[in-house]
């Protein structure tokens, strides 16, 4: 099986230079307010454009208005959409039948438990992330949740037939053991790739490449 692999928060043309040759499903760009990684519109315009052909490109948003997510869908060509705050079921259907786009919809673990509701999420939503918070921070928080929330909320979303992802404090070092425990659809990271707050292609390269040996001793196992 084909392990999704993202990756978040890339900001500067030598992030998306650097994703060339890798096998890689998508890449997120940070549409939040005033995080360390949030792009302009006009940077996350250039920025998709010059993404490798084969990889999505994927705009992330915190509990966005509807008008929000026009105004970033009518200047950049993203070919998803993730929500990273407590947008709620019915808002992720109206921005599914206004907009026809795949959305990713986050739940951090440890915050409130597994969602109570995911058939009211499951016809709008085409994969679930499941990411650490800090306190009051979300995303891109370099942290780990406790991975053994990961069954229960796995299975939960399994029977109404949605992928689930894993982010939070991800690296070339730990993303193998927790693909060989726990086996998520898809794996996403963004300071685990970085150096002094910057993408770095080597630590890129083996995270993807991490990835890829676990496919390859499962599909052969
Ligand atoms: O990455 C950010 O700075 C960020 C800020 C605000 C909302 C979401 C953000 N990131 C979204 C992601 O999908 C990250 O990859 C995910 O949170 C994991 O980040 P990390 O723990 O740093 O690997």
């Amino acid at each position: 099986m084909r392990t999704t692999v993202k990756i978040c928060g890339l900001r500067r043309p030598e992030d998306v230079e650097g994703l060339a040759g890798l096998d890689l499903d998508a890449a997120g760009f940070i549409l939040v307010p005033g995080r360390k990684r949030t792009v302009s519109m006009k940077t996350a315009s250039d920025l998709v454009k010059r993404l490798p052909r084969g990889i999505a490109s994927i705009g992330v948003m915190m509990d966005p208005s509807e008008e929000e997510v026009d105004r970033w869908l009518s200047a950049v060509s993203f070919d998803r959409i993730q929500l990273h705050g407590e947008e709620s079921a019915v808002f992720c259907r109206r921005l599914k039948e206004r907009f026809h786009l795949p959305i990713i919809k986050v739940f951090h673990i440890g915050q409130k438990g597994p969602v109570d509701t995911p058939e009211e999420y499951a016809p709008w939503v085409d994969g679930v992330l499941l990411d650490s918070s800090v306190g009051d921070r979300r995303g891109g928080t370099g942290r780990p949740f406790d991975w053994e929330a990961i069954p229960t909320v796995r299975q939960q979303w399994k029977k109404v037939g949605v992928p689930v992802w894993v982010a939070g404090g991800l690296h070339p070092g730990n993303v193998g053991e927790l693909l060989m425990r726990y086996a998520p659809d898809g794996v996403d990271t963004s300071s685990g790739v970085e150096t002094a707050g910057k993408k770095q292609r080597d630590r890129m390269a083996q995270f993807v490449e991490r990835v890829r040996q676990y496919d390859r001793q499962t599909s052969l196992g």
